[in-house]
């Protein structure tokens, strides 16, 4: 029985044995196998990897770029938006070569072929880069292979920057320089920057600062300033517009006047889709008049509503303080009990761009509201419930509203401001009413809802540092073009290149209105997890983007 004890033991220890040895291989097999898979797999990235450094060199010797050619996606039309010229009508003023008057020690502004300072572009300019009058930046930088045989067609901007030659003599240039509509940070960023760089750059021989918008071209108490590096020198630390702006005002012929009597021969109009409309105006009207004037328009608006451009001046800083905003209203609704609810109101007519972007940037939005989207007060989809719902989870809530949206509840005003726009509805207090009372009928504790009206507070605040970039870069370019003869134009940053874009096209399409199903609206909707009250789209609608977050 022992001996049978004892075979049985051993037999046990021998199959133990065979079982882990069968594993142990089982193991070593495996990972033997999965080595070898690995280093074939290391083998053919290897191999692939050599071959593409070998196809992107023969590439590269004969002049192509890396990657793989694309055969089925090609751009076959490019349409130029063609920016006006004096040198159709007037004869150039100056034969010269373009220097930059603060780096050409020897000679300044002479015919001479080149000055001794000049280094880089090798043909008498002080400038690393002048742009040809040939450059132009493609405007639709996303593409795909056209459906059905079809052909790829883009727009293309005349790309902005100094060129070699000059339509006017810069020391025979009196300039004016003026801002209209709403306040808007950075406006002195760019009344500065337009002031040194035909001063210090070009050498102009006067800068006027035109006061109090257009209403200043024939206002007598607003006599125009002089400007000077050294009167604008700080102005850029503070909000606002140096040269005071107005709603309202415009007359073509006093205008027109003025630039004559003052021997205006550039004009820099900083100002909104109104404010060009009016710049074009006078385009016009020196055209008629054989006037050889350069009218040039820089685009401001803190709602972001000028169509084309990547972005408006003034956009990033109003959104930026429009952050400040938004936490005071979250310590508000959070710390406020019961059921704290912080509404913010924010500066958008028709468009809801400061608003989304404040609510997306500041992460602490749970409701955001805007002109493009019809708001639901009740039901399914309604933003009460839905606030209700929120205050349940996490104690409190913050809404972010823009000062145009729920035109369908509240209807469209029929008054207007001077410069004809439309007068807005209270909706901010229209909200607060509208919580407060569907919160007293569904929750017997109510609700405390705080709100915050920092409107002006953000629009008259100084640039950031992205902005004030922004501004310099807007205000060289706009001489730029101005003293290379460009007119009828307006400069701004498209697919982040600097560019001249007609001011017919540009107002054309403007204001411009967020994409009520685009991705800003589904990123919007992605972070707040509100309802999505957008309108369906009609059948054979296409999606478009809004421009500033693709
Ligand atoms: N179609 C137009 N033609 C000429 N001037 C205009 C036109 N629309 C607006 N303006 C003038 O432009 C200035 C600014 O207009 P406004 O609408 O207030 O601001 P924005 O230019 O920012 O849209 C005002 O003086 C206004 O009278
Ligand atoms: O009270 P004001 O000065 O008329 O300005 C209010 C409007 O200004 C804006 O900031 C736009 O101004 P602009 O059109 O002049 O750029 C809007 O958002 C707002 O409706």
């Amino acid at each position: 029985m022992d001996k049978l004890k004892g075979l049985n033991t051993s037999l046990a220890v021998t199959a133990a044995v065979c079982a882990s040895t069968a594993l142990l291989t089982y193991i070593i097999c495996n990972l033997r196998s999965r080595d070898e898979e690995q280093s074939q797999r290391s083998a053919t990235a290897a191999k692939r990897a050599s071959e593409r450094t070998v196809k992107d060199k023969s590439q590269v010797q004969e002049g192509k770029p890396k990657g793989t050619l694309l055969n089925d996606l090609s751009l076959q039309e490019i349409y130029l938006w063609e920016v006006e010229h004096l040198g159709a009508h007037f004869k150039s003023e100056f034969t010269g070569m373009n220097k930059m008057k603060n780096q050409s020690a020897y000679s300044e502004y002479t015919s001479e072929p080149s000055s001794p300072v000049a280094v880089s572009t090798g043909d008498g300019s002080d400038y690393n880069k002048l742009i040809s009058n040939h450059e132009v930046i493609i405007a639709d930088i996303k593409q795909k292979p056209a459906a059905g045989g079809g052909v790829n067609r883009t727009r293309a901007y005349v790309r902005a920057g100094p060129r070699k030659h000059l339509h006017f003599n810069p020391s025979g240039v009196t300039a004016a320089i003026v801002t209209c509509g709403g306040l808007c940070p950075g406006l002195n960023n760019v009344i500065r920057e337009l002031t040194n760089t035909l001063i210090h750059l070009y050498g102009a021989k006067k800068v006027l600062g035109i006061r109090g918008g257009y209403a200043g071209f024939y206002t007598d108490a607003w006599q125009p300033i002089e400007l000077t590096p050294e009167i604008v020198n700080n102005i850029h630390h503070e909000g606002g517009t140096f040269l005071g702006s107005s709603r309202g005002g415009f007359d073509i012929d006093k205008t027109v006047a003025f630039l004559k009597k003052h021997k205006i021969n550039q004009l820099y109009v900083i100002g909104g889709d109104g404010t060009h409309r009016g710049a074009f105006r006078i385009h016009e009207e020196c055209m008629k008049l054989k006037m050889n004037v350069g009218v040039c328009g820089i685009p401001k608006t803190i709602d972001n509503d000028v169509d084309h451009i990547d972005r408006s001046f003034g956009f990033s800083s109003a959104v930026q303080a429009a952050q400040s905003a938004i936490r005071t209203a979250k310590t508000e609704a959070s710390c406020n009990l019961p059921n704290g609810i912080g509404i913010v109101k924010l500066m958008g007519r028709s468009a809801g761009f400061v608003a989304v972007h404040a609510a997306m940037s500041s992460g602490d939005v749970d409701l955001c509201l805007v002109p493009e989207i019809p708001i639901v007060l009740e039901g399914e989809k309604g933003c009460l419930p839905f606030l209700q719902r929120r205050v349940k989870e996490q104690g409190f809530a913050v809404v972010v509203v823009a000062e145009g949206a729920g035109e369908e509840l509240l209807g469209e005003s029929t008054e207007t401001d001077a410069s004809g726009n439309k007068k807005l509805p209270a909706i901010g207090e229209f909200l607060k009413s509208k919580i407060n009372e569907f919160f007293k009928k569904n929750d017997p504790q109510g609700a405390t809802v705080k709100y915050v009206d920092p409107s002006y507070i953000i629009r008259s605040c100084p640039a950031n540092a992205a902005d004030s970039l922004y501004c310099m870069q807007l205000a060289q370019n706009a001489v730029h073009g101005l003293m290379a003869g460009y007119t009828g134009f307006s400069v701004g940053l498209c697919n982040n290149r600097m560019v001249l874009l007609p001011i017919p096209y540009l107002v054309e399409t403007s204001p411009r209105h967020m994409d009520a199903h685009g991705r800003t609206w589904e990123r919007v909707l992605s972070i707040t997890r509100q309802p999505n009250t957008a309108k369906p789209m009609k059948p054979g609608e296409v999606v478009s983007y809004a421009p500033m977050l693709r």
